[in-house]
């Protein structure tokens, strides 16, 4: 393959006069991320294990390491769409192919981001052809019938994140239908066949902010971890030892499938997690905890 050019755009000696301190770290965050992405991409193609994103993004070269972090995984999450769609609206052209990194940074900004500090040439190229893009991206959702942009990950196999997004509901605070009717105004649901009250939301569906979760009336929990409260199956009344207990989501997930009967003797020794397992449980609605600040196994707390 040949190499690529190197006459790019080059971030750190352009000067962006004017625009505000947001505008201006949003600018160099999309090259930060395009270049964390070409390596993560380069590694992929090569059959080599990238470097992890993190890694690439704590290097002491890129300044704004949160939001770097945020563009390079949001991109690579809706990387195979990105691609589709800016090859339906035909821009990304030979011209640009040279910086498709940026390119596809920059298109997933403007068509799922803040659109913010759009001053370079490839956001300038990008908002040109803004109306095509969302169009484009509203017919494929026709075209595959769905409502949401998140469903359209779901029909790309090869999409970098494919996995869906599972969520226990906390049935000592909501029980599963009510929580299927809340969820279903942002996005497509299932029940999952295997491990009772576990949802399944397309891949990519951020609700770390959502009402509910923050109520802890659900749990972003994943599936293998919401199967083994469900392995032991406790009945109410039984008395139960999580060992290892922060952040407290088989904790909380016993209590459910005790109905709060019975007692669950929580350990944690780390005492920054101790603070974040009170408070889930303190959600949760489970009364049936009682706190140990560590666990050892020659040692008889029970
Ligand atoms: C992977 S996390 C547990 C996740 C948790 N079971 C859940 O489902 O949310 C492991 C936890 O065990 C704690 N831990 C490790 N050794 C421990 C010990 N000897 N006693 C109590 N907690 C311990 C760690 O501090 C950490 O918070």
């Amino acid at each position: 393959m040949a190499p690529r050019s190197e006459k790019k755009e080059k971030p750190r000696a352009r000067k962006i006069s004017g625009g505000s301190a947001a505008e201006r770290s949003a600018y160099f965050a999309r090259r930060e991320a395009a270049r964390v992405l070409r390596s993560v991409l380069q590694g992929d193609a090569r059959r080599r294990a990238a470097a992890s994103i993190k890694s690439l993004v704590y290097s002491p070269s890129v300044r704004n390491k949160k939001a770097t972090f945020a563009l390079v995984c949001q991109t690579l999450k809706y990387l195979q769409v990105l691609k589709d769609v800016l090859a339906a609206s035909n821009v990304l052209s030979a011209k640009w192919k040279m910086q498709a990194e940026l390119i596809y940074v920059t298109a997933y900004d403007v068509l799922f981001g803040q659109k913010i500090g759009m001053t370079g040439a490839v956001e300038k190229h990008i908002m040109i052809h803004k109306h095509v893009l969302e169009s484009t991206l509203l017919k494929f959702c026709a075209n595959k019938g769905v409502k949401f942009i998140e469903e359209l990950l779901l029909h790309n196999p090869s999409s970098v994140v494919a996995k869906p997004r599972y969520i226990r509901v906390n049935t000592l605070k909501m029980n599963t239908e009510c929580a299927i009717r809340d969820l279903e105004r942002i996005t497509k649901v299932e029940k999952d066949e295997m491990v009772p009250d576990m949802l399944v939301l397309p891949g990519g569906t951020d609700l770390h902010k959502h009402p509910l979760v923050l109520d802890r009336s659900i749990f972003l929990q994943g599936k293998a971890s919401s199967m083994v409260a469900v392995a032991l199956s406790p009945k109410p009344g039984w008395k139960v030892l999580d060992a290892c207990a922060a952040p407290g989501n088989k904790t909380t997930h016993l209590a459910a499938l005790m109905k709060g009967k019975g007692q669950i003797i929580a350990c944690e020794i780390n005492e920054r997690r101790i603070k974040h397992l009170e408070y889930a449980v303190k959600c949760s609605g489970a009364h049936n905890i009682l706190f140990k600040s560590f666990f050892l196994l020659n040692q008889v707390i029970l």
